[in-house]
């Protein structure tokens, strides 16, 4: 079934330090998982390689804040930096890197007696990172973009992307927000082969 644009409609953004942006949320039809992933498009139209963040679902800390890890800084510079320059983020709902909120909260109870991210995924019965970036690939050729820039330290997003036909012309490297509470988590990451810090070649 053919991906294709369901609705677009404005979507004011205004964050809770008063920081705000206009923005416009697109939703799909036929989207390979049935799940009700969204497009954010932000900043000014522009003609090539649209700025692009694929941000998985983190409800804890997108939503309440929480330190343990670094996504909801990622997900507010990722908007902040789309408004600028002009593209989307794609917000997938593929909780816990794709095992779901409980699980990841399992996965948390682990990480305290010792393990580290992706040990405690494996100590359940779940792959390091069952992620798949499908409908990230579909959404994208649904608002006709199949060459971006992509916003990211992950390398394997990158190439999962790239692998579903969508043209990765830059890696663009996010900041690095370290924490006490999230360094071990960062550790793991770059251990894993993400590229926290680290420039483009
Ligand atoms: N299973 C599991 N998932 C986690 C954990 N911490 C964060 N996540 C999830 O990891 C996803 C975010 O992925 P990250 O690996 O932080 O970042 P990334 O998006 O792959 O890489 P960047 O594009 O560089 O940010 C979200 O779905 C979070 O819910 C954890 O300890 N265990
Ligand atoms: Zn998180």
């Amino acid at each position: 079934m053919t991906v294709r644009i369901r609705a677009e409609l404005p979507l004011p953004l205004r964050f809770a330090d008063g920081w705000s942006t206009p923005a416009r949320v697109v939703t799909f039809d036929g989207l390979a998982d049935g799940r009700e992933h969204l497009a954010l498009r932000l900043g000014p139209a522009v003609r090539r390689d649209p700025l692009v963040r694929v941000h998985s679902e983190c409800l804890t800390g997108d939503v309440l804040g929480s330190a343990r890890c670094d996504c909801g800084p990622q997900l507010r510079e990722s908007v902040e930096r789309i408004a600028d320059v002009g593209g989307y983020l794609l917000y997938l709902r593929q909780e816990g890197r794709g095992i779901g909120l409980y699980a990841k909260l399992d996965a948390y109870a682990l990480q305290d007696d010792g393990l580290d991210t992706y040990e405690a995924n494996v100590a359940l019965g779940y792959g390091e990172d069952e992620r798949d970036y499908t409908v990230a690939a579909q959404m994208l050729e649904a608002l006709g973009e199949r060459r971006v820039a992509l916003l990211t330290n992950n390398p394997d997003k990158a190439g999962q992307l790239a692998a579903l036909g969508i043209d990765v012309v830059r890696r663009v490297p996010t900041a690095v927000h370290r924490s006490a509470s999230n360094a071990r988590y960062l550790e793991a990451k770059v251990r894993h082969g993400h590229l926290v810090g680290v420039a483009p070649e």
